[in-house]
Order: C-alpha cells, then structure tokens, then sequence
C-alpha cells in the first residue's frame, strides 16, 4: 500500500506485523491479541494480561494461580545483582537503576540453553520491582530489604508493599493493577520497535530489553509521566495553570503528557487512567490538582486541538498512590516490560534483520584533502 504524507520519524510507515495489539486501527481501537484495552482494565489483572501477551491466551483460573506463583518465586535477587545496586549512586535515575539493573542480570543469568526467553521474561517483570525498591531503600535508609513480599501476591501489591513498608488498600492495588494493564503494550512504540530492532540482529534478551528501557526512558516517551507531574506541581488553582499553559504555548513549549503520534483523536487508555485518578483524588480529598488537570486537558483542546495521552492522567493516579514522582518512568518500564517480551518472541519466530535505508543529503563526491593540506 503506498504510503503518504509526512513521513519524517516514520510517522505513518508500516515497519512490520504483530498479533500483539492494534493501536489507533480504524473500528478496532485499542486491543490486546483482540481483548478490548477498556475490558482488559477493568475485568483483567496484570499478572493475566502479562499471561495473554507472553502464551497467547487468557490464563484459566488454575494456571493464573500457578503463573502467580512462578512470578512469586522469581522475586529474589542474586546476592551479586544486590552488590551492583548498592554500589550505584544514590542520585542515579531510577530508570538507569533498571537499565543497569537488567544488564548486570544479563551477565549474571545470560540466556542460554538452560534459560529460554519466557524463562527471562517472567524472572524481568518478577524482578524489577525488587531491583528498584531494593535500591531505593538502601539509599534512603541503609536497610537491605526482602523483596519476596510473600503476602503481597500480584505486582501491584508487592510494589505498593515494598514502597511504603505497609500493606495498600485494595482500592490502591486494583488502581496501580489496572495502570499497569494500561501500559502493557503498544505495538510499534519507540522503546518496543528498539527491542525488535535489537533481536533483529539475533542478539540476546537482556540486550533488547535493556535497550527498550533507553528509549522508554525519554520525556517525548515512557519520561512524560514525570514531566506531566512536574508541570501540575507548579500551579495552584486551575487559572493559574491556564496563564501558565497559556504562557508555554505562546513560546511553543511542548506540554507533557499531551499529544500522540498515532491517536491524533485522543489515546483510548486516557479515559481510563483518567478515571482512576478521579476516585484517587476524591479518596484524598482533593480539591487542587484534579482540577488543575482538567482545566490544563480543556485549555489544550480548545487552544491547539490536543488531548492527553496515557501519561498525564497516569502522574495524577500515581501521584494519589504517594508513589514518588521519580518513580513513575520505572513502573513504566516494570508494566512494558511484559510488551517488549512478546514482541522480542514475536520477532525472533519470523526474523529477518530489520534494517532501512536513509536518503542521502549530504555533499556531492570530492577531493579528499591529505592531513597536512587541511
Ligand atoms: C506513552 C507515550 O509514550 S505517549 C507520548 C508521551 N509523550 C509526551 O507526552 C510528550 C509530549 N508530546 C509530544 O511531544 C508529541 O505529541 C509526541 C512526541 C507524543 C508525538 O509527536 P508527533 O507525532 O511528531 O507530533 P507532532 O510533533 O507532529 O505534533 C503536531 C503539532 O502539535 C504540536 N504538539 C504536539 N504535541 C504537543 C504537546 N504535547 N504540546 C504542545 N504542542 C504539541 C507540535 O508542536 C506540532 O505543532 P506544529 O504543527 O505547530 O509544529
Ligand atoms: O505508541 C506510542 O508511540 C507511545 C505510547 O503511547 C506507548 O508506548 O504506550
């Protein structure tokens, strides 16, 4: 089919196939392997959404239980992996924790014929939340802490646990459950179409995924969350935030959180998130920066016709859950990481090395100058 308009980015070139998900497909929406996103929220928990992009299929009660438990039991971290994290700075990105994080497991645990690709998948997306809490806590406190959380069964949970040192409300685990589901996956994304292009080369896992977590890590990306969260601190009452949106428009100051290369008509998973935030907020008695929000998401369609992604409502939800800001591109990675997984096994079961061509604009042919004649 041929491919028109602005192409710059790749904006509108089709780069591929998945059974994944489709994303912004005209009457389809946005669906995991065909569920709909808006049934997957609110029906699904991560752990089986996790299930259905890794084995294709929704898990039956029986094998979500025993899945839950295999994730449970990948929850501890190598004595070597607790050394590397204690070593980083106290001031490191909680993303490059994870990048370093996924790398250093690589070299500790490298795929091979003993440990296929699922294996790495389930003990990454088990382990992730260990490895960053864990780093997080030695910095702050000095305490070496159990990443098990026996008691804490689902990822949700166990993050909530292992963040706060006390058990969550279920309302506050179902609320992070379903913003994890909203994050899982979204087929050709910048972080995702890295993972393929890494695996591509027939490199390994980590690779890939540590890969995936630099390109996620970008504000114009999975970084738009902290970027959102940033922007709504700074305002007090919802006309403070129209001067100031206003103000940033004027000198075309891009708004975090708003805008998408795909979904030119809004991002279905924004209602979403946005009403998760909504019941956080009232839960806390909110009465500043749920509005604040607002008014900034009516400001931008009235003034530039742009509507929120999954990113701005997401800092708000987050924000209500005491997670602290600099946290919230990590759970982005912990939620994705399950995407990146399947695509990486999507890619590797039809490969070919995924590798385009540039148009050339740069000098005609010409002598070339000896160093002494320069
Ligand atoms: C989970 C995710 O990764 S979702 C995306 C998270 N990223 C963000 O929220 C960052 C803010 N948003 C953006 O930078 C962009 O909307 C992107 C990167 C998401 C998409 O970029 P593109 O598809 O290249 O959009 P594009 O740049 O063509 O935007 C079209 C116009 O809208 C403007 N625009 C787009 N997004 C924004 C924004 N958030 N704030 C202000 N203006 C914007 C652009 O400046 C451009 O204006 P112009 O035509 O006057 O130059
Ligand atoms: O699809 C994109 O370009 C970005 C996005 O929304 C995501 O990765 O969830």
């Amino acid at each position: 089919m041929p491919q028109q308009g602005n192409t710059s980015g790749l904006a509108g070139i089709t780069a591929g196939e998945t059974a994944l998900s489709t994303v912004g497909k005209e009457g389809l929406d946005l669906t995991y392997r065909g569920y709909s996103i808006r049934d997957l929220a609110e029906g699904a928990s991560f752990e089986e959404v996790v299930y259905l992009l890794l084995y294709g299929i929704l898990p039956s009660r029986t094998e979500l239980d025993r899945y839950k438990n295999l994730l449970l039991s990948l929850r501890d971290l190598p004595a070597a992996l607790k050394t590397v994290l204690e070593q980083l700075p106290p001031t490191a990105n909680p993303v490059d924790v994870l990048r370093t994080g996924c790398s250093a497991l690589g070299t500790m645990e490298p795929e091979g014929e003993d440990r296929d690709a699922h294996a790495i998948a389930n003990r990454l997306i088990a382990s992730f939340p260990s490895m960053l809490l864990y780093w997080f806590h030695f910095h702050r406190s000095g305490k070496r802490i159990e990443t098990r959380a026996e008691a804490h069964p689902t990822v949700a949970d166990q993050f909530l646990f292992l963040l706060r040192g006390e058990a969550p409300s279920s309302l506050h685990v179902r609320a992070l459950d379903a913003a994890l589901v909203l994050h899982a996956e979204h087929e050709f994304n910048a972080s995702t179409f890295t993972c393929r292009v890494i695996v591509s080369t027939l490199s390994d896992f980590y690779s890939a995924i540590t890969g995936g977590i630099g390109a996620l890590r970008g504000p114009l990306h999975g970084g738009a969350d902290e970027g959102a969260m940033r922007l709504l601190e700074r305002f007090s009452t919802p006309e403070e935030a129209e001067a100031g949106i206003r103000g940033m428009l004027e000198k075309k100051e891009k708004i975090m959180g708003f805008g998408h290369r795909v979904y030119k008509k809004g991002d279905p998973r924004a209602p979403i998130i946005k009403s998760l935030a909504k019941q956080l907020a009232a839960e806390a008695g909110d009465r500043t920066l749920f509005p604040i929000a607002e008014r900034i998401e009516e400001m931008l369609l009235s003034e530039k016709g742009l509507y929120p992604n999954l990113d701005f409502y997401s800092a708000v939800a987050y924000h209500f859950l005491g997670i602290p800001t600099f946290l919230f591109t990590p759970l982005f990675v912990i939620s994705r990481a399950s995407g990146w997984a399947a695509h990486i096994l999507e890619q590797r079961a039809n490969n070919r090395l995924i590798r385009p061509i540039a148009t050339y604009i740069g000098p005609a042919p010409r002598p070339f100058p000896k160093l002494d004649e320069r």
